[in-house]
């Protein structure tokens, strides 16, 4: 192999000596400028044409002299040329090999290994210099293009390392427990607020199972349902209602716990992101809050007063009702009773609202308190209808203070508080008690009968029932 490689340099080289087209087919194919200078005229320096091409002038305007290139070179990289061909010169081992930059014509940079070597007499002395230019601009062009790029790359990489340093954050200080989970329910990633919660340190709840935080009634169809939510994916509430989801902390206590379910990508492949928030304390407040207002409800039945009208309700009727009716069996007092109601109610509901209902229900009452005498009993019995208990009167006596009131109110006109204008009726049944063998149902039954006769013939009168039924 050596003596081959020995014999084609030395046929090339032959060939080179003898034949000039050689020489010249190697500098044109391979070389983007040769140079030869005369050292002991420093002036004079033969270029070839490529040298000029290179550098975007005609070879034909130059004269070959050395202060042609001189003068488009770059003056900082000149003197390290020079420096270099001085050092060269004195010292054969020092090479003559360096970057330059030459003003193009059109001004923009090219960019020149220029790279030599001195041709010496036998005492060492350089006689001459013989040098090659290699265009390197594209190169440089693609080192700076990558310098930028690598610049682009290292920005990205430090905003995105930001971002994920934020979101891990974000996931960890979160006031609400944040748990990421996989496709099959392990729990890859936990926050503070999960070991808060549940009572698991996070170490620990990273080698769980989510369903290991879930009641075992919720167990058996969890894994369907997680791989469903994986394949649909989405933002989404867990639980259909308020307060229905249940989980296990350590100590085994149950805890009331809203879930927010998002699907998202991680560095451990996809993963659900379950936000957990602990609504134990809420739920709790809710539920008394709850009983406390069942237990004012019940206070409230307690009570004899109807707090829209301010009279006697329903209870208190009842009450007043059998104590009358035992005194008036015992002492054979007359006892009456005047049921009430408001004719077509409902339109004026209808019509102005409820509130202006609600005001009208107090002025009537405000009315007909004026129209009876202090020891009557007057009650709010139902929505609209009123009754009104009158001891030791008889029955023309209640008829006569019945139309009075059907009376009054026809004439009255109800003022409401945006100064509207209303008018209404009442519709009356009467009656009176007859004998012992009167009860507290058989007079409400006659009075109330006596009512559905007044609105059946046609409403704004009073009726009254004097046979017993
Ligand atoms: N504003 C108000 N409306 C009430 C209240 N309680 C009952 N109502 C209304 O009273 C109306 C009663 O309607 P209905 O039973 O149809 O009787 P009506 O319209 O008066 O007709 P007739 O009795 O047949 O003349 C309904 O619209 C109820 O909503 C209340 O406390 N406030």
């Amino acid at each position: 192999m050596e003596n081959r490689e020995n014999y084609l340099r030395e046929e090339l080289y032959q060939l080179i000596k003898s034949d000039d087209s050689i020489f010249d087919f190697i500098f044109d194919a391979c070389i983007d400028g040769l140079w030869y200078w005369d050292l002991d005229n420093l002036e004079q320096e033969w270029m070839n044409d490529r040298f000029w091409q290179v550098l975007g002038y005609d070879p034909q305007e130059k004269a070959h002299l050395s202060a042609e290139w001189q003068k488009i070179i770059n003056q900082d990289d000149l003197k390290i040329a020079m420096s270099n061909f001085h050092r060269h010169c004195s010292d054969p081992t020092h090479p003559y090999d360096q970057t330059v930059r030459y003003q193009h014509k059109n001004g923009s940079t090219v960019w020149i290994r220029c790279r030599g070597i001195a041709i010496r007499d036998e005492a060492g002395l350089a006689h001459r210099m013989l040098g090659a230019h290699c265009d390197i601009t594209k190169l440089k062009e693609m080192e700076s293009q990558y310098r930028r790029n690598l610049k682009e790359i290292d920005k990205t990489y430090a905003i995105t390392k930001l971002a994920f340093e934020e979101s891990e954050k974000l996931f960890e200080m979160a006031p609400d427990a944040n748990l990421k989970v996989d496709r099959s329910g392990n729990i890859v990633k936990a926050n503070k607020q999960a070991s808060a919660i549940f009572g698991y340190g996070k170490e620990q709840l990273e080698s769980m199972n989510i369903s290991d935080l879930m009641l075992n009634k919720h167990k058996h169809g969890h894994p369907k349902n997680l791989e469903k939510y994986f394949t649909e994916g989405g933002a989404r509430k867990m639980g259909a209602e308020r307060g229905q989801l249940l989980a296990i902390n350590s100590k085994g206590e149950t805890l009331n716990v809203e879930i927010t379910l998002n699907l998202i990508d991680t560095s451990y492949g996809k993963c659900a992101l379950a936000t957990i928030r602990d609504v134990s304390e809420k739920e709790n407040l809710i539920r008394s809050l709850q009983q406390q207002l069942e237990e004012n409800k019940k206070l409230e039945e307690l009570t004899l007063i109807d707090p829209l009208t301010n009279i006697f309700n329903n209870r208190h009727y009842e009450d007043t009702m059998v104590k009358e009716l035992s005194d008036c069996s015992r002492y054979q007092h007359d006892l009456s009773l005047i049921m009430l109601d408001i004719d077509h109610f409902k339109v004026i509901n209808d019509e102005k609202g409820h509130i202006a209902g609600n005001e009208i229900l107090i002025q009537l009452v405000q009315l007909i308190s004026t129209l009876i005498r202090l020891n009557d009993t007057f009650a709010r019995i139902g929505g609209e209808e009123f009754a009104i208990i009158l001891p030791q009167s008889d029955l023309d006596t209640s008829v006569a203070i019945a139309e009075r009131i059907v009376f009054e109110v026809e004439n009255h006109t109800f003022i409401l508080k945006t100064s509207e204008k209303i008018k209404l009726t009442v519709s009356i049944g009467v009656t009176s008690f007859i004998d012992s063998s009167d009860t507290y149902s058989s007079l409400y039954e006659r009075a109330d009968n006596a009512l559905y006769q007044s609105k059946n013939q046609g409403r704004n009168r009073v009726t009254a029932f004097e046979t017993k039924s």
